[in-house]
């Protein structure tokens, strides 16, 4: 990631991606964004992550040039979507959380009144809504009302309509939910792809563990403001909580302190021990010096997804 502030407010230098900085929107007295900083840089996804009600979704509206920020400005590929609106529209695609309006026509005919609203060259236009249908895997049903897709399908024609003019931004909001496993993993595959090609993939979602599988990077959210971008790398680098099991917990929390290592006690259905490991090297030691010493070791892994790590480390900053 280009760039990276630990701390809101930090200098950030646009390139091809997006970049939001100190925008703010109210809703009567509700002040749902509130001087926020985003930077999603091209070739990587971002994740958006917030508690419900941090400004998430008022934010991807902002950076979609759907609704205007009330103060801070926004860039798209260092263009200012005010001064030069059309080429800001041409260059971004959002998928809303839901597909909305449209639901009596057809998932072609979806695709081709967006492809025409971007005013695509005519004779482009068919190939590419046939293009874009096979890439979703809803050729099949190309000709049925988009009422009567499933909700995975809706969002899959939801993405190929973010799609269909190629933009170089992405914008999408909650694209997993309600989508299957299967379905899960064949967005993340979708994303990763975009990214590779060059684009700036912006995803918000509740749901961290999907993220920790296809973010480059993350932007925190909460209460309208930034609380911190961080790269996967450093949020690596941060530290995991490992949790380790033991055929005889007693012998694993001895070995833990005569080794002077600072660990909790977790009770539940598997009871063990966790602690915070810097890096995947600190791992493999500790896996081998308690093997070495004979514990009895039943499992060994991360707690918790690193995106995870970082959120419940910022709840826990809030107490
Ligand atoms: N059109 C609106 N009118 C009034 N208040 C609004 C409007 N849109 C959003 N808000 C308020 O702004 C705040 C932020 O809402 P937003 O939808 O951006 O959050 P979010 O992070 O996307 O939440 P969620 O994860 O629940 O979707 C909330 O308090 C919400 O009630």
């Amino acid at each position: 990631m280009a760039i990276v502030s630990e701390q809101p407010g930090g200098q950030q230098v646009p390139d091809g991606g997006i970049t939001a900085q100190g925008v703010s929107r109210s809703f009567g007295a509700v002040r749902a964004v509130d001087h926020m900083d985003f930077h999603a840089p091209a070739g990587r996804v971002t994740a958006l992550i917030g508690p419900n009600g941090a400004g998430k979704t008022t934010l991807l509206l902002m950076l979609a040039s759907l609704l205007a920020p009330d103060q801070g400005t926004i860039t798209v590929g260092g263009l200012d979507p005010v001064r030069n609106r059309a080429e800001v529209r041409s260059r971004l695609g959002w998928m809303p959380d839901t597909l909305g309006v449209w639901e009596s026509l057809t998932a072609r005919e979806i695709l081709t009144q967006m492809a025409r609203f971007y005013r695509l060259p005519a004779s482009g236009i068919a190939p590419r809504v046939t293009d874009m249908l096979e890439r979703v895997r809803l050729a099949d049903l190309a000709d049925q009302p988009a009422r009567v897709l499933s909700r995975g399908q809706q969002q899959r024609l939801s993405l190929a309509r973010a799609l269909i003019h190629d933009p170089s931004v992405l914008l999408l909001d909650e694209p997993a939910s309600g989508l299957d496993p299967g379905s899960r993993i064949e967005l993340r595959t979708t994303l990763r792809q975009l990214a590779a090609e060059g684009k700036a993939v912006v995803v918000s979602s509740h749901v961290l563990s999907e993220l920790d599988e296809i973010a480059d990077g993350a932007v925190f959210v909460n209460n309208g403001r930034t609380v911190r971008q961080q790269t996967t790398e450093e949020a690596a680098a941060a530290g995991r909580r490992y949790a380790i099991t033991a055929a005889d917990p007693a012998a694993l929390a001895a070995e833990l302190a005569r080794l002077g290592l600072d660990f909790r006690r977790e009770e539940g259905r598997r009871p063990g021990v966790s602690l915070v490991l810097h890096n995947e090297l600190g791992a493999e030691r500790l896996l081998r010096d308690l093997v070495l010493a004979g514990v009895g070791i039943r499992s060994f892994a991360p707690a918790v997804g690193a995106l995870e790590e970082t959120y419940m480390n910022l709840e826990g900053e809030r107490r």
